[in-house]
């Protein structure tokens, strides 16, 4: 939902939901107001590289924020399952109000919750939402393996296809080798790739065993939304029939 029109969130909604669209993902990026040094780290690696480093005032960086007030306001008005993306340094804060805002999933960045996954992903289960984790580019997929082996797993693994902040970037194939391990490890698993997914990337994906495709800005983009989410969803089809 990166992409659509934020001034007309609701009906932006409906419209992909009307297409096909089995999820909507909501990118939570509250939290990327940082990259303060004030506890003598520089959040800036976290989240902010290349030219969004470029970008940051050393407080701030300019991107879009979906909230718990719009995933509230979203879900008066739809019953699709929210699929929400939390690019946030405290994870475990926003448990509560998006449970109450009425979240579906509920996917935090392993770089942040390396020392509480388990309480957070606890708290998040009874909460009632999915839990899941995500991976930025530059980190390794072992680093997931005991999250979806816990006792209390999370229910998928997203695995960041561009660096976050961003819609628009370009698909980088060489995590497909992250998916692929996943895949291979986990065969029910329900493995997410978030980043420049359209078209003419979606095979490489699909075959590498990803079931759970974000897609912004081909989808918004198109002329024809209902035929991208239909090639998506085919490709995905056929590669989980030859698997
Ligand atoms: O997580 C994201 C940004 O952090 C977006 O969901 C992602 O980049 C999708 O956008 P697009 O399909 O336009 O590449």
């Amino acid at each position: 939902m990166l992409s659509s029109d934020f001034a007309n969130l609701a009906s932006e909604a409906d419209r992909m939901v009307g297409f096909g669209a089995d999820w909507l993902h909501m990118d939570i990026m509250v939290g990327l107001a940082f990259c303060v040094p004030k506890t003598g780290k520089d959040h800036s690696d976290l989240w902010c590289t290349g030219a969004q480093k470029q970008n940051c005032d050393g407080h701030f960086v300019p991107n879009l924020t979906i909230g718990a007030p719009v995933i509230e306001s979203l879900r008066k008005h739809t019953k699709a399952y929210l699929d929400c993306h939390l690019m946030v340094t405290n994870p475990l804060d926003y448990v509560e109000p998006l449970a109450k805002a009425g979240a579906s999933g509920f996917t935090f960045h392993i770089e942040v919750a390396k020392e509480y996954w388990q309480e957070l992903v606890d708290r998040i289960k009874t909460r009632g939402m999915q839990p899941g984790v995500a991976l930025k580019p530059g980190t390794p997929v072992e680093e997931v393996y005991p999250l979806v082996e816990g006792e209390n797993p999370v229910e998928l693994v997203l695995v960041m296809t561009v660096e976050p902040g961003f819609g628009g970037q370009k698909f980088m194939p060489e995590m497909m080798d992250k998916v692929r391990l996943l895949r291979k490890k986990y065969p029910s698993l329900d493995i997410e790739v978030d980043g420049g997914l359209g078209p003419s990337t979606i095979d490489m994906a699909a075959s590498a065993g990803a079931n759970c495709i974000v897609a912004g800005s081909s989808v918004f983009g198109a002329a024809e939304p209902a035929q991208v989410i239909s090639i998506l969803r085919k490709s995905v089809e056929v590669a989980q029939q030859n698997s």
